[in-house]
């Protein structure tokens, strides 16, 4: 039996993540009032009463939540954008390493990604590894996510009619919170240059590489960028590399309610450029989804457990 805190169960991604732990007969769970969910106090003794705690706060309370921790028993799962890069923290999205699921599951303090990071690395680490994208190679990320991205505060101002809009560009001083933690785990020496927008859907993330392969050391040709993904994640439930037919277009919508991460690659018919796409649920993979699959790893079951695929 594994006894759970959830601080910030009360936001976006705990609820979610209360979602997806419904019915299981292997957790316990602690609880706080709604008038002491965000006492100090209190959030003290429920994390270091848990053999497991999930943190679904803003990054400055995530950061006081492990503060708070004082023994060495309660092992943390970060969902927040404060240790993704910090030492002594194991790189929640294991798949993209050889050995990441064995560190994940040994580890004690887990930072797990970010929504655009997953789509993103899941594309270019295997690439990059392989040697088939340079480390030095100036990478562009064009992104779109719904907008419960935004958590609590964006959803509302949609829902609310603050806005209307149904596209905005954002992140254009070129320093989005996610770049550190992209080019860290990706292995690239130089930042990706990263264009997030959001859209007027709840929820749902599109996170495109295109790459020109002809200007390329080696001119690397599409049918070898797929072989490398196509073996890199033959083992996975959850990442899958789709298949090479064409498709009419690809919707935001496509993996929207689920807890996969579907990579495409799409070739120019020369073969000289091609587009990098991956599709997942900012809430699924992104988050929530992410946050159960790296609970079911540390507590030894199965990976997809509560999961939608
Ligand atoms: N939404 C997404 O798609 C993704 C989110 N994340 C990350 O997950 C974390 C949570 O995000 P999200 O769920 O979207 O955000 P929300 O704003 O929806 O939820 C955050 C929750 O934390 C609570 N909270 C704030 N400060 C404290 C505190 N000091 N003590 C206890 N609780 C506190 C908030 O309380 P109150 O309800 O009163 O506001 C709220 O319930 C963030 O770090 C975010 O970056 C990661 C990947 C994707
Ligand atoms: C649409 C939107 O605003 N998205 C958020 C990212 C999602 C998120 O919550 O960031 P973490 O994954 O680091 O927690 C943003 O760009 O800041």
């Amino acid at each position: 039996m594994t006894n759970l805190f959830i601080d910030g169960g009360a936001g976006t991604t705990g609820l979610e993540i209360e979602a997806r732990l419904a019915g299981r007969t292997d957790i316990s769970r602690i609880e706080l009032p709604e008038d002491r969910r965000k006492d100090a106090a209190a959030r003290r003794e429920a994390l270091n009463e848990a053999d497991v705690a999930i943190l679904c706060l803003p990054d400055d309370a995530a950061r006081e939540a492990v503060a708070l921790i004082d023994n060495s028993r309660t092992r943390v799962i970060d969902a927040s954008t404060a240790h993704r890069v910090a030492p002594g923290w194991t790189y929640g999205f294991h798949e993209i390493e050889p050995d990441g699921r064995a560190r994940l599951a040994a580890a004690t303090r887990v930072a797990n990604p970010g929504c655009y990071p997953t789509g993103f690395l899941g594309l270019v680490r295997p690439l990059v590894a392989a040697g088939l994208i340079p480390a030095d190679w100036p990478i562009s990320v064009n992104a779109v996510s719904g907008y419960s991205g935004g958590g609590k505060a964006m959803i509302a101002e949609f829902e609310n009619g603050d806005t209307d809009t149904a596209w905005r560009g954002y992140a254009l001083g070129l320093a989005h919170k996610h770049v550190p933690e992209m080019m860290s785990h990706a292995g690239l020496s130089v930042p990706p240059l990263f264009a997030p927008a959001v859209v007027h859907t709840l929820r749902g993330m599109i996170v495109e590489v295109p790459l020109q392969l002809a200007a390329m050391p080696g001119r690397p040709t599409p049918a070898a960028l797929r072989a490398v993904l196509e073996a890199h994640y033959v083992a996975s439930p959850i990442v899958r590399v789709m298949p090479a037919e064409a498709l009419a277009g690809l919707t935001i919508e496509h993996a929207a309610g689920t807890d996969r991460l579907d990579l495409f690659l799409f070739a120019s018919p020369d073969g000289g450029q091609v587009r990098l796409i991956a599709a997942l649920d900012n809430l699924g993979k992104g988050a929530a989804g992410a946050a159960v699959q790296s609970l079911n790893i540390l507590t030894g079951q199965d990976e997809t457990r509560g999961l939608t695929l």
